[in-house]
């Protein structure tokens, strides 16, 4: 199996790639990798809400022994501190707070204690903590011009979310693969016909339009076609000069009277990569290229259809 993969990855070509919009972008294929601007988070921010300190003030801060400090200034999310933390003065600060100046610690709301005197209000500590306590340093997350996301990853809720947070409302992705779906058997009617005796629905172009939409394709469901093989050859040879990347049929591998794809990529002007391959299902699965183009005849068993595209 690893070498029929091989064989049909050494035809293809990168795809051209396009800009779009951040929320088109969900759920395709970045076409670079994608790095910082910014440390993240550019400024010291709190993980709690509490209040910013010097730590050698509050070192010796107990329950039976708090200390006392000044509160100086509030500080709620989005706000640039404008009064730097001194000797016996605290801020009042929220998580996602910017760290003022001086502090190299936040204690956490619920080990201290709120008081005003006169029109001055000032907390108690009742715990120390440790130097650097509840402060995300510049950088933490990651250092400016980090790289965060690759080329060819595919841009999922956490791809999103960073680069919303990078400030890429324009992101460079991959085309969609154009994915044409031929369906050959005499056997096959359309989903909204009555059964027939001998007769059965083609489910396989609306499974493998299932699993080509997965993979990040645009399914083309080109055709559905009796084992005809002229029919099937014309059908072929005109998607090969259209705008499909990539072209797939079901159906018509085998060893059967009628197995016309067995029969078209014995034939056919293209260059056969292989026409089995050991695995079951998926036994019959048959690639040919032509030109740039790849051609995969898949099986019309549905779980060998199934396996041989995925
Ligand atoms: N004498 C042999 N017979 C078979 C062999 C073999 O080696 N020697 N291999 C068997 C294996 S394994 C498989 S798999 C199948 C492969 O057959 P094909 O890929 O040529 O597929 P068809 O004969 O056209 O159809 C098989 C089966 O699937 C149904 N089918 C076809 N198209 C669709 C569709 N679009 N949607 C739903 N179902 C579909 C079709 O009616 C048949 O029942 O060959 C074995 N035989
Ligand atoms: O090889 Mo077939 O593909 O067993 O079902």
């Amino acid at each position: 199996m690893e070498e029929a993969r091989r064989a049909a990855l050494n035809r293809v070509r990168p795809i051209e790639t396009e800009e779009i919009g951040l929320m088109e972008s969900i759920g395709r294929r970045l076409a670079e990798e994608v790095r910082t601007k910014e440390p993240i988070p550019h400024f010291r921010r709190s993980g709690m809400d509490g209040f910013a300190v010097r730590f050698e003030d509050v070192a010796h801060a107990s329950p039976s022994k708090p200390v006392e400090l000044e509160i100086i200034e509030q500080i709620p999310c989005g706000k640039e501190p404008v009064k730097q933390i001194t000797k016996g003065k605290a801020s009042r600060i929220m998580t996602g707070g910017m760290v003022p100046d001086g502090a190299d610690a936040v204690i956490m709301l619920e080990m201290t204690e709120e008081i005003t005197r006169g029109d001055r209000a000032y907390v108690n500590i009742r715990k120390a903590d440790t130097r650097g306590a509840n402060i995300t340093p510049i950088g933490e997350e990651a250092d400016g011009g980090a790289k965060v996301l690759e080329k060819g990853q595919v841009i999922g809720a956490g791809q999103t979310a960073i680069l919303a947070a990078l400030g890429y409302s324009r992101i460079k992705v991959f085309r969609k693969p154009k994915v044409a779906v031929i369906s050959t058997g005499t056997e096959l009617l359309q989903v909204a016909e009555p059964l027939l005796m001998g007769k059965i629905r083609n489910s396989n172009a609306y499974m493998l339009s299932a699993q080509i939409l997965s993979a990040g394709g645009e399914p083309l469901l080109v055709g559905q076609i009796p084992d005809d093989y002229t029919r099937a050859e014309r059908m072929i040879y005109e998607l090969l000069s259209s705008d499909a990347d990539l072209i797939l049929t079901t159906g018509g591998v085998s060893v059967g009277d009628y197995d016309i794809m067995a029969d078209f990529f014995m034939k056919w002007g293209g260059a056969t990569l292989f026409n089995k391959i050991a695995m079951r299902p998926g036994s019959p699965t048959t690639a040919g290229f032509w030109r740039d183009k790849l051609v995969f005849g898949l099986s019309g068993n549905p779980s060998a259809c199934f396996v041989g595209f995925e």
